[in-house]
Protein backbone atom coordinates (compact mmCIF):
# COMPACT_ATOMS: atom_id res chain seq x y z
CA UNK A 1 0.00 0.00 0.00
CA UNK A 2 1.93 3.19 -1.00
CA UNK A 3 -1.05 5.12 -0.80
CA UNK A 4 -1.31 7.20 2.13
CA UNK A 5 -4.37 9.11 1.23
CA UNK A 6 -6.99 9.45 -1.05
CA UNK A 7 -9.97 11.42 -1.36
CA UNK A 8 -12.86 11.23 -3.58
CA UNK A 9 -15.16 13.60 -4.89
CA UNK A 10 -15.03 15.43 -1.40
CA UNK A 11 -17.62 17.79 -0.76
CA UNK A 12 -16.24 19.85 2.43
CA UNK A 13 -17.57 22.77 4.85
CA UNK A 14 -19.84 23.50 8.09
CA UNK A 15 -23.37 22.66 9.31
CA UNK A 16 -24.32 21.50 5.52
CA UNK A 17 -22.48 24.91 4.32
CA UNK A 18 -20.21 23.69 1.47
CA UNK A 19 -16.74 25.46 1.86
CA UNK A 20 -15.54 23.35 -1.61
CA UNK A 21 -16.36 20.96 -3.77
CA UNK A 22 -15.66 18.06 -6.18
CA UNK A 23 -12.05 17.73 -4.60
CA UNK A 24 -10.14 15.03 -5.36
CA UNK A 25 -6.18 14.42 -4.39
CA UNK A 26 -4.22 11.62 -3.32
CA UNK A 27 -0.69 11.18 -1.63
CA UNK A 28 1.73 8.70 -1.52
CA UNK A 29 4.08 7.79 0.88
CA UNK A 30 7.60 9.56 0.71
CA UNK A 31 5.85 11.95 -0.86
CA UNK A 32 5.26 16.37 -0.03
CA UNK A 33 2.26 17.55 -1.79
CA UNK A 34 2.11 21.14 -0.64
CA UNK A 35 -1.54 22.85 -0.55
CA UNK A 36 -1.72 26.19 -1.60
CA UNK A 37 -4.66 28.55 -1.55
CA UNK A 38 -5.75 32.19 -0.32
CA UNK A 39 -6.86 33.07 3.10
CA UNK A 40 -10.49 31.66 3.76
CA UNK A 41 -10.04 29.05 0.77
CA UNK A 42 -10.95 26.12 3.09
CA UNK A 43 -7.61 24.79 3.48
CA UNK A 44 -7.51 24.07 7.19
CA UNK A 45 -11.70 22.64 6.34
CA UNK A 46 -9.83 20.14 3.89
CA UNK A 47 -6.84 19.29 6.56
CA UNK A 48 -9.77 18.41 8.90
CA UNK A 49 -11.97 17.08 6.43
CA UNK A 50 -8.78 14.62 5.34
CA UNK A 51 -8.50 13.74 8.80
CA UNK A 52 -11.62 12.62 9.82
CA UNK A 53 -12.08 16.09 12.17
CA UNK A 54 -15.13 17.48 10.07
CA UNK A 55 -17.31 14.64 8.19
CA UNK A 56 -17.17 15.22 4.70
CA UNK A 57 -20.80 16.53 3.27
CA UNK A 58 -20.03 14.32 -0.14
CA UNK A 59 -17.65 11.95 -1.09
CA UNK A 60 -14.84 9.64 -0.03
CA UNK A 61 -11.73 9.84 2.49
CA UNK A 62 -9.07 6.81 2.81
CA UNK A 63 -6.31 6.96 4.68
CA UNK A 64 -3.45 4.28 4.41
CA UNK A 65 -6.28 2.13 2.05
CA UNK A 66 -8.74 2.44 5.39
CA UNK A 67 -11.86 4.68 4.96
CA UNK A 68 -10.89 7.70 7.56
CA UNK A 69 -14.59 7.00 9.74
CA UNK A 70 -13.69 3.39 10.01
CA UNK A 71 -10.20 4.10 12.16
CA UNK A 72 -10.16 3.83 15.73
CA UNK A 73 -8.47 7.60 16.98
CA UNK A 74 -5.70 5.62 18.77
CA UNK A 75 -4.73 3.80 15.77
CA UNK A 76 -4.92 6.75 13.92
CA UNK A 77 -2.63 8.35 16.11
CA UNK A 78 -0.21 6.04 16.09
CA UNK A 79 0.22 6.48 12.22
CA UNK A 80 -0.61 10.05 11.43
CA UNK A 81 0.47 13.04 12.72
CA UNK A 82 -1.19 16.63 12.56
CA UNK A 83 0.36 19.93 13.40
CA UNK A 84 -2.64 22.28 13.51
CA UNK A 85 -1.78 26.34 13.32
CA UNK A 86 -0.05 27.17 16.69
CA UNK A 87 -2.23 28.20 19.60
CA UNK A 88 -1.36 29.83 22.78
CA UNK A 89 -2.26 26.74 24.87
CA UNK A 90 -4.04 27.15 28.04
CA UNK A 91 -2.62 24.77 30.25
CA UNK A 92 0.89 25.43 31.71
CA UNK A 93 2.47 22.17 30.73
CA UNK A 94 5.86 21.77 30.03
CA UNK A 95 7.19 22.04 26.21
CA UNK A 96 8.49 17.97 27.15
CA UNK A 97 4.73 17.24 28.20
CA UNK A 98 3.43 18.68 24.84
CA UNK A 99 6.58 16.73 22.74
CA UNK A 100 5.42 13.37 24.99
CA UNK A 101 1.28 14.01 24.25
CA UNK A 102 2.90 12.92 20.69
CA UNK A 103 3.98 9.83 22.37
CA UNK A 104 0.36 8.85 24.06
CA UNK A 105 -0.79 6.68 21.77
CA UNK A 106 2.32 4.23 21.72
CA UNK A 107 2.38 4.11 25.55
CA UNK A 108 0.14 1.94 27.56
CA UNK A 109 -2.69 3.25 29.38
CA UNK A 110 -1.49 4.15 33.18
CA UNK A 111 1.85 3.87 32.05
CA UNK A 112 4.53 6.23 32.20
CA UNK A 113 6.62 7.63 29.19
CA UNK A 114 9.89 5.22 29.03
CA UNK A 115 13.56 6.42 28.91
CA UNK A 116 12.97 5.46 25.26
CA UNK A 117 9.72 8.24 24.78
CA UNK A 118 11.84 10.81 27.08
CA UNK A 119 14.86 10.54 24.51
CA UNK A 120 12.76 10.72 21.63
CA UNK A 121 11.22 13.67 22.65
CA UNK A 122 14.58 15.14 23.03
CA UNK A 123 15.72 14.32 19.72
CA UNK A 124 12.74 15.92 18.68
CA UNK A 125 13.15 19.00 20.20
CA UNK A 126 17.31 19.25 19.31
CA UNK A 127 16.33 18.26 15.21
CA UNK A 128 14.47 21.39 15.11
CA UNK A 129 16.82 23.53 17.01
CA UNK A 130 15.12 23.91 20.55
CA UNK A 131 16.25 21.96 22.60
CA UNK A 132 16.58 24.45 25.35
CA UNK A 133 13.42 24.67 25.62
CA UNK A 134 12.10 21.04 26.84
CA UNK A 135 11.34 22.66 30.54
CA UNK A 136 10.20 25.79 29.31
CA UNK A 137 6.29 26.20 30.12
CA UNK A 138 4.58 26.21 27.01
CA UNK A 139 2.07 28.64 27.85
CA UNK A 140 5.22 30.90 28.12
CA UNK A 141 7.53 30.42 24.80
CA UNK A 142 7.03 32.69 21.95
CA UNK A 143 4.43 32.12 19.15
CA UNK A 144 7.44 30.28 16.87
CA UNK A 145 8.56 28.21 19.89
CA UNK A 146 5.65 26.83 19.85
CA UNK A 147 5.29 26.23 16.09
CA UNK A 148 8.31 24.27 17.10
CA UNK A 149 7.13 22.55 20.15
CA UNK A 150 4.14 21.38 18.10
CA UNK A 151 6.43 20.54 15.46
CA UNK A 152 8.54 17.93 17.62
CA UNK A 153 5.04 16.54 19.32
CA UNK A 154 4.03 15.20 15.49
CA UNK A 155 7.27 14.02 14.52
CA UNK A 156 7.40 12.31 18.26
CA UNK A 157 4.25 10.13 16.81
CA UNK A 158 6.86 8.67 14.18
CA UNK A 159 3.97 9.18 11.77
CA UNK A 160 3.53 7.31 8.60
CA UNK A 161 2.00 10.51 7.56
CA UNK A 162 2.29 13.83 8.74
CA UNK A 163 -0.51 16.69 7.92
CA UNK A 164 1.19 20.38 9.01
CA UNK A 165 -0.80 23.59 8.55
CA UNK A 166 1.16 26.52 7.93
CA UNK A 167 4.36 24.86 9.87
CA UNK A 168 6.67 28.09 8.88
CA UNK A 169 4.28 30.63 9.57
CA UNK A 170 5.09 32.53 12.09
CA UNK A 171 9.29 31.20 12.24
CA UNK A 172 12.56 33.32 11.48
CA UNK A 173 14.22 32.64 8.50
CA UNK A 174 16.79 30.32 9.56
CA UNK A 175 13.79 27.95 11.49
CA UNK A 176 11.79 28.29 8.37
CA UNK A 177 14.84 26.73 6.34
CA UNK A 178 14.96 23.96 9.21
CA UNK A 179 11.52 22.99 9.12
CA UNK A 180 11.71 22.92 5.35
CA UNK A 181 14.93 20.90 5.44
CA UNK A 182 13.19 18.16 7.98
CA UNK A 183 9.90 18.09 5.47
CA UNK A 184 12.88 16.76 3.15
CA UNK A 185 13.97 14.82 5.25
CA UNK A 186 11.01 12.95 6.45
CA UNK A 187 10.31 12.11 2.55
CA UNK A 188 13.74 10.63 2.22
CA UNK A 189 12.20 8.12 5.41
CA UNK A 190 9.07 7.29 3.32
CA UNK A 191 7.03 9.66 5.03
CA UNK A 192 4.12 11.15 3.20
CA UNK A 193 3.67 15.09 3.62
CA UNK A 194 0.46 17.18 3.08
CA UNK A 195 1.27 20.81 4.42
CA UNK A 196 -0.56 24.38 3.51
CA UNK A 197 1.99 27.42 3.12
CA UNK A 198 1.23 31.14 2.07
CA UNK A 199 4.76 31.06 0.69
CA UNK A 200 4.66 29.44 -2.86
CA UNK A 201 8.23 29.86 -3.15
CA UNK A 202 8.67 27.00 0.19
CA UNK A 203 6.02 24.91 -1.71
CA UNK A 204 8.47 25.33 -4.90
CA UNK A 205 11.11 24.22 -2.70
CA UNK A 206 10.03 21.35 -1.03
CA UNK A 207 7.06 19.65 -2.79
CA UNK A 208 6.71 17.06 -5.16
CA UNK A 209 3.61 18.34 -6.09
CA UNK A 210 1.45 21.47 -5.38
CA UNK A 211 -2.31 21.41 -5.43
CA UNK A 212 -4.30 25.34 -5.59
CA UNK A 213 -7.56 25.64 -3.81
CA UNK A 214 -9.23 28.70 -4.72
CA UNK A 215 -12.31 29.23 -2.03
CA UNK A 216 -14.32 26.94 -3.70
CA UNK A 217 -12.49 24.32 -5.71
CA UNK A 218 -9.21 23.00 -6.80
CA UNK A 219 -8.16 24.38 -9.54
CA UNK A 220 -4.53 23.14 -10.00
CA UNK A 221 -2.90 19.53 -8.89
CA UNK A 222 0.25 18.01 -10.35
CA UNK A 223 4.06 18.00 -11.05
CA UNK A 224 5.23 21.74 -8.84
CA UNK A 225 6.97 23.52 -11.40
CA UNK A 226 4.10 23.00 -13.88
CA UNK A 227 1.23 23.76 -11.62
CA UNK A 228 2.72 26.61 -9.79
CA UNK A 229 3.08 29.36 -12.60
CA UNK A 230 3.18 32.93 -12.67
CA UNK A 231 -0.08 33.28 -13.92
CA UNK A 232 -1.56 30.09 -11.41
CA UNK A 233 -0.03 32.35 -8.90
CA UNK A 234 -1.73 35.30 -9.62
CA UNK A 235 -4.74 33.84 -10.79
CA UNK A 236 -5.00 32.12 -7.64
CA UNK A 237 -4.30 35.08 -5.29
CA UNK A 238 -5.48 37.94 -7.58
CA UNK A 239 -1.89 39.55 -8.02
CA UNK A 240 -0.13 40.78 -11.20
CA UNK A 241 1.96 38.06 -13.01
CA UNK A 242 4.91 40.23 -12.88
CA UNK A 243 4.91 40.95 -9.52
CA UNK A 244 5.19 37.23 -8.84
CA UNK A 245 7.93 35.52 -11.05
CA UNK A 246 10.81 36.52 -9.45
CA UNK A 247 10.43 36.19 -6.15
CA UNK A 248 10.11 32.19 -7.57
CA UNK A 249 12.89 30.06 -6.79
CA UNK A 250 14.32 27.75 -9.44
CA UNK A 251 16.46 25.50 -7.65
CA UNK A 252 14.65 22.65 -5.47
CA UNK A 253 15.76 22.07 -1.76
CA UNK A 254 16.84 18.37 -2.09
CA UNK A 255 18.51 16.91 0.87
CA UNK A 256 21.23 14.56 0.13
CA UNK A 257 20.11 11.34 2.04
CA UNK A 258 22.57 10.21 4.91
CA UNK A 259 22.83 7.23 6.07
CA UNK A 260 23.12 8.12 9.59
CA UNK A 261 20.06 9.77 9.55
CA UNK A 262 17.74 6.90 8.99
CA UNK A 263 16.66 6.94 12.35
CA UNK A 264 16.58 10.05 12.91
CA UNK A 265 13.46 11.74 14.35
N1 LIG B 1 -15.76 26.43 12.58
C1 LIG B 1 -16.23 27.01 11.46
N2 LIG B 1 -17.57 27.12 11.27
C2 LIG B 1 -18.07 27.69 10.13
N3 LIG B 1 -17.30 28.20 9.14
C3 LIG B 1 -15.96 28.13 9.30
C4 LIG B 1 -15.35 27.54 10.45
N4 LIG B 1 -14.01 27.60 10.32
C5 LIG B 1 -13.79 28.21 9.14
N5 LIG B 1 -14.95 28.52 8.52
C6 LIG B 1 -15.10 29.17 7.21
O1 LIG B 1 -14.73 28.23 6.20
C7 LIG B 1 -14.02 28.90 5.15
C8 LIG B 1 -12.66 28.22 4.99
O2 LIG B 1 -11.91 28.44 6.19
P1 LIG B 1 -10.49 27.74 6.41
O3 LIG B 1 -10.06 28.03 7.80
O4 LIG B 1 -10.57 26.32 5.99
O5 LIG B 1 -9.60 28.54 5.34
P2 LIG B 1 -8.02 28.55 5.15
O6 LIG B 1 -7.77 28.39 3.69
O7 LIG B 1 -7.38 27.55 6.04
O8 LIG B 1 -7.69 30.02 5.62
P3 LIG B 1 -6.34 30.72 6.19
O9 LIG B 1 -5.34 30.68 5.07
O10 LIG B 1 -6.79 32.10 6.48
O11 LIG B 1 -5.90 29.95 7.40
C9 LIG B 1 -13.94 30.36 5.53
O12 LIG B 1 -15.00 31.02 4.86
C10 LIG B 1 -14.19 30.36 7.02
O13 LIG B 1 -14.80 31.56 7.43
Amino acid sequence: MSVAIEACDLAIGYHGRRVGTDISLGIDKGEVLCLLGPNGSGKTTLFKTLLGLLPPLAGTVRVLGEPVAGWSRAAFARKVGYVPQAHAGIFPFTVEDIVLMGRAARIERFATPSRHDRQLAADCLAALGVAHLRQRTYTEISGGERQLALIARALAQEPALLVMDEPTASLDFGNQVRVLEHVCRLRERGIAVLMSTHQPEHALRVADRIALLAPGRLVGIGESSEVATPAALAALYGVDATAIAGSLPSIPLRLPRRPAEENAP
